[in-house]
C-alpha cells in the first residue's frame, strides 16, 4: 500500500504532546456535519449509517470542513458514529430523522446478551471504519492530522439500555442495581471491542485518539469511578501498550467525559495527554486542579455560536486568555456544534482563537 503523504500540519500532535507551539490549535467536535449546507446535498441521496459504511462518502464529508475553513482547521476527525460499537456487537440501530439514534430492540435484562455476538470480530465488522480512515489520510494530502474515536464504556451502556436518548437515564442506572455484576461484564466487553477498534484505527491511519463519554455526568462522583473511570483507564493503558508492542505510532490520546467536572483530577492520571472540558468548567479552575499535568482541550459553550459576531469574537478572547498565556490548550467547544449553527460564526470562532492564541504567544 502506498505510504500517506508528509504532515505538514502538525501543530494539534505537537500541542497534545505537551510541547509549546506558536499558537492554539482548533478543531471542533462535530465538524463534518448539519450546519454545513454541503453535507445536507450529500445526506440528501444517502441514509446516515449508509454515508458511515461507504468509504468515498465518509471520506468527502470528513473533508468538507477542511475543504471550507482551510488553515483555520488543525485536525480533521473521521465522520462516523460512536454507536457503530453496540452494531458491531449485534444490535440494530436506526438513525430515525428528528428523533436520532433508536436501537427498536434494547437490552432489556442481561437474558438479552444473548441477541449480541458472543465473540466480535472487530475489524471484520468496523473494516469499513477503518477503510474510510485510509483512504481519508490520503485524500487529506497532509493538510492536517486525522482523529479516529470511539465511544466510551458507559455512553455506549447506557445507549444500548435506553435504545436512545433519555432525559433521566433510568433504565441503564436500574440496571447498576439491579444486575451489578452484569453491568461490570457489559462495560468489560465494550471496553474490549473499544480497544481494538482503537488500535485498528491507529493501524489504518488515524493519528489522534478521542475517547466520548457523553454521558458521564449523569454519574455521580461515586459511580463514576466505578463504572466509567476503570473502563476509560483501561481503554488508554491498553491501547498505548498494543501500539507500542506492535510497533505502531502511540499517538495521543484525548478524553471527553461531559459533564464529569467533579472528576477533573482524576482524568488526569489515567494516561489520556488530553481532557475535554465541557462549557460548565471555568478554565482557570481547571488549570489549577490539573495543575498543567495534561493538556486541555474546549471549551466555549456551542450555543454561544448564535451570538452576534462580536460577542463570539470576545467570548472566544476570554476564554483563550483564561487557558492562559503559556497554558496547554486545544481549541474546541464544550460540546459538538449545533445543527443551525451559520458556518461563519464558526469562521468568526476559529479566527479569533487562532490571531488571539498567536498574539498572546509572541
Ligand atoms: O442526542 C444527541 O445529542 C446526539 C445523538 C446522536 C448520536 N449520533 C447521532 C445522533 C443524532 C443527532 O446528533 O441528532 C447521529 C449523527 N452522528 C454524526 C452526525 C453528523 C452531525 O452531527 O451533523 C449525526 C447526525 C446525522 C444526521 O441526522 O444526518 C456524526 C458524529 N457523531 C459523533 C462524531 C464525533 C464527533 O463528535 O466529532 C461524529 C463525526 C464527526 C463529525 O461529524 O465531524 C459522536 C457522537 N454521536 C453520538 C454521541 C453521543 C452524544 C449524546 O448522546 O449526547 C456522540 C459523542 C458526542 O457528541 O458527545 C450519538
Amino acid at each position: 500500500m502506498a505510504a500517506f503523504p508528509p504532515l505538514k500540519n502538525d501543530l494539534i500532535i505537537r500541542a497534545s504532546r505537551g510541547e509549546k507551539v506558536e499558537r492554539v490549535p482548533v478543531w471542533i467536535m462535530r465538524q463534518a456535519g448539519r450546519y454545513l449546507p454541503e453535507f445536507h446535498e450529500v445526506r440528501k441521496h444517502h441514509s446516515f449509517f449508509e454515508i458511515c459504511r461507504t468509504p468515498e462518502l465518509a471520506c468527502e464529508l470528513t473533508l468538507q470542513p477542511i475543504d471550507r475553513y482551510g488553515s483555520l482547521l488543525d485536525a480533521s476527525i473521521i465522520f462516523s458514529d460512536i454507536l457503530v460499537i453496540p452494531q458491531a456487537m449485534g444490535l440494530e440501530v436506526q438513525m430515525v430523522p428528528g428523533r436520532g439514534p433508536v436501537f427498536p430492540a434494547p437490552l432489556v435484562t442481561p437474558a438479552d446478551f444473548e441477541r449480541m455476538h458472543k465473540h466480535v470480530d472487530v475489524d471484520k465488522e468496523l473494516d469499513y471504519v477503518y477503510k474510510a480512515i485510509t483512504l481519508t489520510r490520503h485524500k487529506l494530502e497532509g493538510r492536517v492530522p486525522l482523529y479516529g474515536f470511539t465511544g466510551a464504556p458507559w455512553t455506549l451502556m447506557a445507549y444500548m439500555i435506553e435504545g436512545g436518548g433519555s432525559k433521566t437515564l433510568s433504565k441503564a442506572k436500574a440496571w447498576l442495581w439491579q444486575h451489578p455484576a452484569e453491568t461490570h461484564d457489559l462495560l468489560q466487553r465494550i471496553t474490549d471491542v473499544a480497544v481494538t477498534f482503537l488500535v485498528g484505527q491507529v493501524r489504518a491511519g488515524a493519528q489522534m485518539l478521542q475517547v466520548f463519554d457523553s454521558w458521564a455526568g449523569e454519574l455521580g462522583p461515586y459511580d463514576f469511578k466505578k463504572y466509567s473511570l476503570p473502563y476509560i483507564k483501561q481503554i488508554s493503558t491498553r491501547v498505548k501498550k498494543e501500539l507500542k508492542e506492535a510497533g505502531l505510532d502511540v499517538v495521543p490520546m484525548t478524553i471527553f467525559a461531559k459533564g464529569a467536572w467533579y472528576a477533573l483530577e482524576d482524568l488526569t492520571n489515567i494516561e489520556y495527554d488530553v481532557v475535554s472540558l465541557d462549557w460548565t468548567i471555568d478554565p482557570e479552575y481547571a488549570r489549577k486542579v490539573t495543575k498543567d499535568q495534561v493538556v486541555l482541550q474546549g471549551n466555549m459553550d456551542p450555543n454561544t455560536l448564535y451570538a452576534p459576531f462580536d460577542t463570539i469574537r470576545e467570548t472566544a478572547t476570554r476564554m483563550v486568555k483564561a487557558f492562559g498565556k503559556d497554558s496547554k490548550h486545544i481549541g474546541n467547544l464544550g460540546h459538538g456544534i449545533l445543527p443551525t449553527v451559520d458556518p461563519e460564526a464558526l469562521r468568526v470562532y476559529l479566527e479569533t482563537i487562532q490571531t488571539v492564541s498567536a498574539e498572546i504567544r509572541k
